[in-house]
């Protein structure tokens, strides 16, 4: 075996994964024979070779000084703090090759919030400039939960509420990397093919992992005694509520996910805050451990020099202004979900910076070129009352994070209560900034709220179709038949199965139209329904008792009576402040009287089909979903 790995090595396969997506014609030729290369055709192929072409000539163009380093731009903008590795190796490994890099987060809240920006913006700058890159949810993680700094234990999460955590957070991170890359377009990142991101869950590998697999790999040359020496464990057992056997293995776990994604995706880096530091440094030990163990010459990772090794680094922690960390736990979360921080006071918190800190932030915080910031800073120095940077700060981050429509009337919002005009004048004079017009395909950036609740009178007992439109995913019952009688409506659970998905998977089947007594097969934990329309638009619904659902005060389109007693209160208050004349209001009127006079639609179910087409058609959507749950 060890002579079939020198000679492997010798030829360059083990260079690259036999798998990976960039494994060059040479190396290919090679190493024919010798590993199982997974035939692409030529065109492909071709492609792959004038990137790294590219690549190749780029680190020349570094290495004259005529181009910077990605290393040293992240530096510049103050992204970087402690390094996991040497420094000088690092940066010379951003210039030789492009690697892959990672950010984790733990869905133990419901929303993302501004300090998870800041190990975003890094990998963000790095897919720019045509690394890979992958935001990680800690599905499986986050049941654990991180001891990291913290002398209390984590309280254990319902699975419904992980979840939901789970799936609101990865349609932010999709709706943040949409906005990332109009960001990197109106910068003047040209996007290129090889250019890649994805959103991975460590679900994808923790709910099938072998216990024995880990301690065999890894445990066995893990040595408790520097592990107990770990500060984190140290503060933790000293000084807190001491330390669970599952929290101490918890960079275990974190090790083992980067592992697993080097092995799968070539990710070699790990970026987080800087309190993930410690669990940075026990992960190169897990790699290095899980990465020795492999005799199989096809599938271990190369070990050829230093620039084969793990690497990471942790970015400055975003703090309050009495110094501490801007977090979930801290409870001075500024969140991204507007539901939970509006635009407005998204926008506000920006403008409130201190005049010591805008710099800093606009540096970190936003992809300005650093001599805009400089002149935007001789600007705003120049009469400070103006508040200019922070301004500009506002706007930059929250066009970022919601969209430009929605940056632009937090703005408009800002100035009209304050009675001043707060956009700098260069900031929409500029030329990059006249060329750019937000595309209306930028659905994620309006969608509405995604959880809500509904009673269980009407999960459990209506028509999916009632239920589509109560979720307000169609605006009427009959639209919501159309829609699931022509499959365009999914709803989450196990592809082609009459079953829930699983609670810490986001998979969905298309909705059928069944009898109102199968939703609950659907229920996960017995609560939780999701449900999507189209690619992106996704309800979480938490199902509630109906005396919780009355004490609530909500009311739910298509509900009952609600619709007809809403819509006069709505009518009358329009009259009274003249905002619509008796006629339009009387029109209206009539208009909805139709509306609560249309029959409920009769339902009708699939006819019965041969046992064979049925299974072939439970095939077919089990693929479809597969592939669409990769989207
Ligand atoms: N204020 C912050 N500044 C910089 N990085 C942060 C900040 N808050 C979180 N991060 C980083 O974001 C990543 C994900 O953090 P995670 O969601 O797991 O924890 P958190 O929000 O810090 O939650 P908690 O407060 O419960 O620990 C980590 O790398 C973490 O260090
Ligand atoms: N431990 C990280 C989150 C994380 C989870 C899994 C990972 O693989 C990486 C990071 C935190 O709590 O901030």
């Amino acid at each position: 075996m060890a002579s079939t790995q020198a000679l492997l090595l010798s030829r360059g396969c083990l260079f690259r994964r036999p798998t990976g997506a960039l494994l060059n014609n040479a190396v290919r030729q090679q190493c024919r024979g010798f590993i199982k290369i997974p035939h692409k055709s030529a065109k492909y192929q071709a492609k792959v070779d004038a990137a790294e072409k590219s690549w190749q000539a780029k680190a020349v163009e570094i290495q004259n000084g005529e181009r910077q380093n990605t290393w040293d731009l992240l530096d510049e903008r103050g992204l970087i703090k402690d390094v996991a590795g040497p420094r000088d190796t690092v940066r010379e490994l951003m210039r030789r090759r492009r690697i892959g890099a990672y950010v984790g987060i733990d869905p133990t809240a419901s929303s993302l919030h501004i300090g998870h920006l800041v190990p975003l913006m890094p990998l963000f700058w790095m897919y720019m400039n045509g690394y890979t890159t992958f935001s990680l949810i800690g599905g499986s993680t986050a049941k654990i939960g991180d001891p990291s700094g913290r002398l209390k234990s984590r309280d254990t999460m319902a699975r419904s509420d992980v979840t939901m955590n789970m799936t609101k957070i990865h349609y932010q991170l999709k709706r943040l990397w949409v906005n990332v890359e109009e960001e990197a377009r109106r910068y003047g990142h040209e996007k290129e093919w090889v250019w890649r991101r994805g959103i991975i869950n460590n679900n994808a590998w923790w709910n099938s992992q072998s216990l024995l697999e880990i301690l065999r790999r890894v445990g066995t040359s893990m040595r408790i005694g520097p592990m107990l020496s770990r500060d984190t464990v140290k503060q933790k057992m000293t000084n807190g509520d001491g330390m669970s056997f599952s929290e101490f293995t918890y960079p275990i776990m974190q090790g083992w996910d980067w592992f697993t994604l080097a092995s799968r995706e070539h990710v070699q880096m790990q970026i987080g805050g800087s309190d993930q530091y410690g669990n940075i440094i026990s992960g190169i030990e897990v790699f290095k451990a899980a990465r020795a163990s492999d005799n199989d010459p096809s599938t271990a990772l190369p070990t050829r020099d230093e620039f084969d090794d793990p690497v990471g680094f942790t970015v400055p922690l975003l703090t309050d202004s009495s110094g501490v960390k801007f977090g979930k736990s801290t409870g001075n979360a500024i969140w991204l979900d507007p539901f939970m921080t509006s635009y407005y006071d998204f926008y506000g918190y920006f403008v409130r910076r201190p005049d010591a800190d805008v710099e800093q932030h606009l540096k970190m915080l936003t992809f300005l070129p650093l001599p805009e910031i400089q002149s935007l800073m001789a600007e705003s120095n120049a009469d400070p009352s103006k508040r200019i940077a922070q301004h500009r700060l506002a706007f930059e981050v929250s066009r970022m994070v919601h969209g430009e429509k929605a940056a632009k009337e937090a703005r408009d919002q800002h100035s009209q209560m304050h009675g001043k005009l707060v956009a700098s004048p260069n900031m929409e004079g500029s030329a990059v900034m006249d060329q750019y017009q937000e595309p209306l395909r930028n659905h994620l950036n309006t969608a509405p709220r995604m959880d809500m609740i509904l009673p269980e009178s009407l999960v459990m007992g209506k028509s999916i179709s009632r239920i589509l439109h109560a979720s307000g995913l169609v605006s009427s019952t009959s639209e919501g038949h159309r829609l699931a009688a022509s499959q365009g409506a999914y709803i989450g659970g196990a592809p082609g199965q009459l079953r829930a998905m699983n609670p810490y998977e986001i998979t969905f089947t298309p909705i059928k139209l069944w009898f109102p007594q199968e939703t609950r097969n659907y229920l996960i934990d017995g609560k939780l329904l999701i449900l999507r329309k189209g690619k992106h638009n996704v309800r979480v619904v938490q199902m509630v008792s109906d005396e919780e659902y009355e004490k609530s005060g909500q009311t739910y389109p298509g509900q009952p009576g609600s619709g007809a007693v809403r819509n006069l209160h709505k009518h009358i208050k329009s009259l009274k402040e003249g905002l619509m004349t008796p006629e339009e209001t009387a029109e209206a009127m009539a208009l909805h009287g139709k509306k609560l006079d249309e029959p409920e639609p009769t339902i009708v179910f699939p006819e019965d089909k041969g046992r064979q087409r049925v299974e072939m058609e439970a095939k077919l959507a089990e693929e479809l979903t597969r592939s669409r749950s990769l989207e």
